[in-house]
């Protein structure tokens, strides 16, 4: 797991491992440079585009002056480099870049204080004003010359953070921002990048190696974790050779009602892909031929109205509750009946959570390690409304811990808050899964994990990438906009087979 720093720790991390590599900060920031260019030759390969690269006086500027010499040694002849000389404050490694810069035929120009910014006729700009130096929201010359450049229409590649961009802490949607096309972000994502916040102002980012010190980087401690491929394949487990189904778990799914039938589906469907032993549905009457004809597989206990159905909880290895299941009496009695009876971690999805909203006493009684799954309204129907993600990330690691639960926020990076107050971000998944139902089929895999004794942590780390890789392989190659949740759960066995 990839742990993601706040820009004070980034700062550490840097001055560590000039001192530990050792290796000396310009020659960091030429590695930084060329990073940079790799991913950038990739996008833009045409050496006849025309690139304006604006420089801050600071190190983000000194990676701008590296940039434009790299490009130019790479044959990208028609490059102007800006100097943006705002601040009388010039950082050594952008004194000596200048001057190594001095040596080659491009031309710099300089955009002085209170002077307007000069005329643009490039195709692409290159934002190497300020990174992650940032410390007060723009003003002045910088704000004016960023205002200007956004009504430019150009394409714009952001070197490591955009300019005027936090990347940590809370974003203010009108916040003076110099809105990035592609962000060539260092050595990893920033935290602010995987919240919703940033959509206005980051179309997309790449986050390119530049080897800072790994081992000081762990040694940080930071309680958010980026979720790679190499971590799940980790914990998937091949099945062994003289297993049989009860070795694999019967899971439990309380959901479903006449009107939402399709959310009962789903969610077992999917926890049968995912690969429980059994699958056993506890469904209204009305469903009982829907889900006999969707899926043979999946067994039914049927619930009448106003009877509480006959349920040998102990006999399931993990019960999920929520999807489409109402919110009456009966949906209440059946929830306050399982949280009283089932001893073990159970998955609460959809109406269950907007039970517990409405009664939140009942959220004491959350077994130890249950798994919550909400998605945005429904988090702040438990926890109350918050304005923005950064606080609903710190609630999320605040209610983990408080209560001892698993709680999966679902997002188009979804996080999963640990009772120990980690939080890990989901690296899979794409917005052709924003179909209704999707969130059903979610609740089945991780039901289907936990049944299956992965922990509840490896459940919904694990549930959570499978589901969004199953997403990606199904949407991505073909540019799909559009992938179905059944289609999600019928995938799941593939992706799991491609990892193992
Ligand atoms: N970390 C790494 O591993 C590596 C990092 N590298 C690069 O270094 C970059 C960070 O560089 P940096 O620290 O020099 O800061 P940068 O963003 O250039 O700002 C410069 C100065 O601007 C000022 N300032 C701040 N806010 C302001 C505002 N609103 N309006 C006006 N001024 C403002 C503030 O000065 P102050 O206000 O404190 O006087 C600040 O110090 C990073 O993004 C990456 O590109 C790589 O080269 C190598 C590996
Ligand atoms: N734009 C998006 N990018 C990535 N994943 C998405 C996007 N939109 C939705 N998803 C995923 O789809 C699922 C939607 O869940 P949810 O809102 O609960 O759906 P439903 O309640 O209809 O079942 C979540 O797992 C979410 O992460
Ligand atoms: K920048």
């Amino acid at each position: 797991m990839l742990p993601l720093l706040t820009a004070a720790q980034i700062r550490q991390v840097d001055a560590y491992t000039i001192a530990n590599e050792p290796v000396s900060s310009i020659d960091l920031m030429e590695r930084a440079s060329k990073a940079f260019v790799s991913w950038f030759v990739n996008h833009f390969p045409d050496k006849r585009n025309t690139i304006s690269v604006y420089c801050g006086t600071g190190n983000n500027g000194g990676d701008g002056l590296a940039i434009a010499s790299i490009l130019y040694e790479h044959g990208y002849e028609f490059i102007n480099v800006k100097i943006v000389r705002f601040s009388n404050k010039v950082s050594p490694d952008f004194a000596e870049n200048l001057q190594r810069l001095q040596s080659l035929n491009l031309t710099t120009e300089s955009i002085e204080q209170g002077q307007t910014a000069p005329q643009e006729t490039s195709d692409i700009l290159i934002d190497a004003i300020l990174g992650s130096g940032l410390n007060k929201p723009l003003a002045g010359d910088y704000l004016e010359l960023v205002n200007h450049l956004n009504t430019l229409d150009k394409t714009i590649v952001a070197v490591d953070v955009p300019t005027g961009f936090y990347t940590d802490g809370e974003v203010d949607s009108d916040a003076a921002v110099l809105k990035a096309d592609l962000v060539i972000t260092f050595q990893q994502p920033k935290i602010n990048f995987l919240l919703p916040e940033s959509a206005p102002f980051i179309k997309c980012w790449e986050a390119v190696n530049i080897g800072l010190h790994e081992v000081f980087i762990e040694s940080l401690q930071s309680p958010y974790l980026w979720v790679e491929e190499k971590d799940i394949k980790a914990v998937l487990k091949p099945r062994s050779r003289f297993s049989h189904k009860g070795t694999f778990g019967h899971a439990l799914i309380i959901a479903g009602q006449a009107k939402t039938m399709g959310a009962a589906l789903l969610c077992s469907s999917a926890c049968v892909y995912a690969g429980a032993g059994l699958t056993t549905a506890c469904i209204p009457e009305s469903g009982l031929t829907a889900l006999n004809s969707y899926q043979a597989e999946i067994m039914a206990v049927v619930r009448k109205a106003y009877e509480m159905p006959e349920l040998k909880l102990d006999s399931y290895s993990t019960i999920a509750i929520g999807p489409g299941l109402g919110k009456d009496e009966d949906a209440l009695a059946l929830l306050q009946y399982v949280l009283e009876e089932y001893k073990q971690p159970i998955v609460v999805d959809a109406d269950a959570l907007n039970l517990l909203a409405e009664h939140p006493r009942l959220m004491a009684d959350l077994p130890a390690g249950s798994i919550l799954t909400p998605h945005m309204k429904e988090f702040d129907r438990l926890f109350g409304e918050h304005s923005n993600w950064w606080q609903r990330l710190q609630t999320l690691q605040q209610k983990t811990q408080e209560l001892n639960i698993y709680i999966v926020l679902k997002n188009s990076y979804t996080m999963v808050g640990c009772p120990d107050g980690k939080v890990y971000f989901n690296s899979t998944s794409n917005a052709a899964m924003a179909v209704g139902g999707m969130g059903d089929v979610l609740t089945g895999v991780i039901t289907a994990l936990l049944g299956q004794k992965y922990t509840p942590e490896q459940a919904c780390v694990t549930g959570v990438y499978l589901h969004g890789k199953a997403g990606d392989e199904l949407a991505l190659p073909n540019r799909l906009q559009v992938v179905l949740p059944g289609q999600v759960a019928a995938r799941i066995p593939a992706t799991i087979a491609k990892l193992l």
